[in-house]
């Protein structure tokens, strides 16, 4: 009886105290010296095992060994560089151009990929054992992006500055060149980049050389500040000029109200669950607890931005949306809803752009899901650990 009597005493002075302590308080002395309970990465990858096993079926294990294992880069060579060095310096340590050469078995077979702007490539495709006189497709543009082959692991240097400053190539994710070239940007065109930091999507879309004008917009002032900083180090100022080029901050959502059927091109290039980082960092990882309600309400956010992004373009134009995410409620469903808005509230019909031809050119650099039921999805994979990058092109119709 007496110890009962000194667990409800002791319990009481335990409530009193909790009481008298701020709930934040608590929470930071619960934590205060010690890791959490459960690292953001934990819940992400507890999450990403409930969905993706039943999304992806026997596909998730190697998927998720894949996000686990070192991520592979690309080298985007920077055209307003001087580039024969850096081409060279590449090339030397044993990269390829994967947009350019896009070589391996099937090489043949794609040179009868419909509908995308192919063109001869004069370099011959012995390397594969077919007719040197026979040449491989390439798309028709100028975007480079290097890549180490096979298994080897992908270290480049850092970039240098040549004679005037600009930097020679920029590393980012390999497959984050694939909307960019997916856009299909062609001469004169004019282009908005909704969400643009910091920005790698960006100086693929100017390394065509085929803009007339762009703008760059991301909600978030201090990351627009290190977009601004990125297109200094790669693109001279001749071509930051106003005629040209407009950086802005405002929230992508209201873009349908700012400025309607204007562009040629829209990337929308959403924010996401960032799906490798979450897996792979607890720092700035969306599956920490307190972000929970940010994360459930990305779906949301996703469909206006692609919903402003529809607008944004002119009749005829098309629209590219993209996330880092495996996520079908984030990817396929964020089409689907967005679609539906358009038609519902805005009377805009739309089509979806069919980007096999771009998945069969270059299906020996990048794992792309099979069969998928809306849009295409880079799936990482131990052999080519690129993306998980997923893309979806709609064309306005009126
Ligand atoms: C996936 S990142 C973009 C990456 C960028 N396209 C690149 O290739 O470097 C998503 C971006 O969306 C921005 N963002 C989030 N909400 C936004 C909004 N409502 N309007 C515009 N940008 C937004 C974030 O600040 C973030 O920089």
């Amino acid at each position: 009886m007496a110890a009962l009597m000194d667990t409800r005493i002791l319990l009481r002075k335990i409530k009193d105290l909790r009481c008298l302590t701020p709930r934040r308080n608590r929470v930071k002395a619960k934590w205060a010296g010690s890791q959490p309970k459960y690292p953001a990465t934990n819940l992400a990858l507890q999450n990403f095992d409930a969905t993706y096993s039943l999304q992806l079926g026997e596909q998730w294990p190697s998927v998720r060994v894949s996000m686990l294992c070192e991520q592979k880069y690309g080298a985007l060579v920077n055209n307003f560089a001087t580039t024969e060095g850096v081409i060279a310096d590449l090339q030397s340590q044993g990269c390829r151009d994967f947009v350019c050469q896009p070589v391996g078995v099937g090489a043949l077979e794609r040179l009868q990929a419909p509908g995308f702007p192919l063109h001869d490539n004069p370099s011959t495709l012995e390397s594969v054992g077919v007719s040197q006189h026979v040449a491989p497709p390439r798309l028709r543009t100028n975007i480079k992006c290097f890549v180490f082959p096979g298994g080897d692991i992908s270290r480049f240097k850092p970039s240098r500055p040549d004679l005037y400053g600009m930097l020679g190539y920029y590393l980012m994710d390999a497959a984050s060149v694939l909307p960019a070239l997916a856009l299909d940007v062609q001469e004169g065109h004019s282009v908005l980049d909704v969400c643009a930091a910091p920005g790698g999507k960006t100086l693929a879309l100017l390394q065509t050389q085929a803009i007339r004008f762009l703008c760059v917009n991301d909600i978030s002032v201090s990351r627009t500040y290190r977009l601004q900083r990125v297109l200094n180090s790669y693109v001279p100022k001749e071509l930051l000029t106003e005629e040209r080029m407009r950086i802005t901050s405002f929230d992508g959502r209201k873009w349908g109200e700012i400025e309607r059927d204007t562009f040629d091109r829209v990337l929308v290039d959403v924010p996401c669950t960032t799906d490798r980082h979450s897996a792979m960092e607890d720092e700035n990882n969306i599956f920490k607890r307190a972000r929970t309600k940010e994360r459930q309400r990305l779906p949301q956010l996703q469909t206006e931005l692609l919903l402003a992004g529809i607008e944004a373009v002119r009749p005829g134009g098309q629209v590219l949306y993209s996330t880092c995410s495996l996520s079908q409620l984030q990817n396929e469903y964020v089409v689907e809803r967005a679609m539906h808005l358009a038609r519902e509230e805005h009377g805009i019909s739309l089509q979806v752009v069919d980007l096999r031809p771009i998945t069969r050119l270059f299906k020996d650099t990048f794992h792309f899901a099979p069969d998928p039921h809306l849009g295409q999805l880079v799936l990482p994979h131990l052999t080519a650990n690129f993306g998980p990058i997923y893309m979806c092109k709609l064309q306005r119709l009126n």
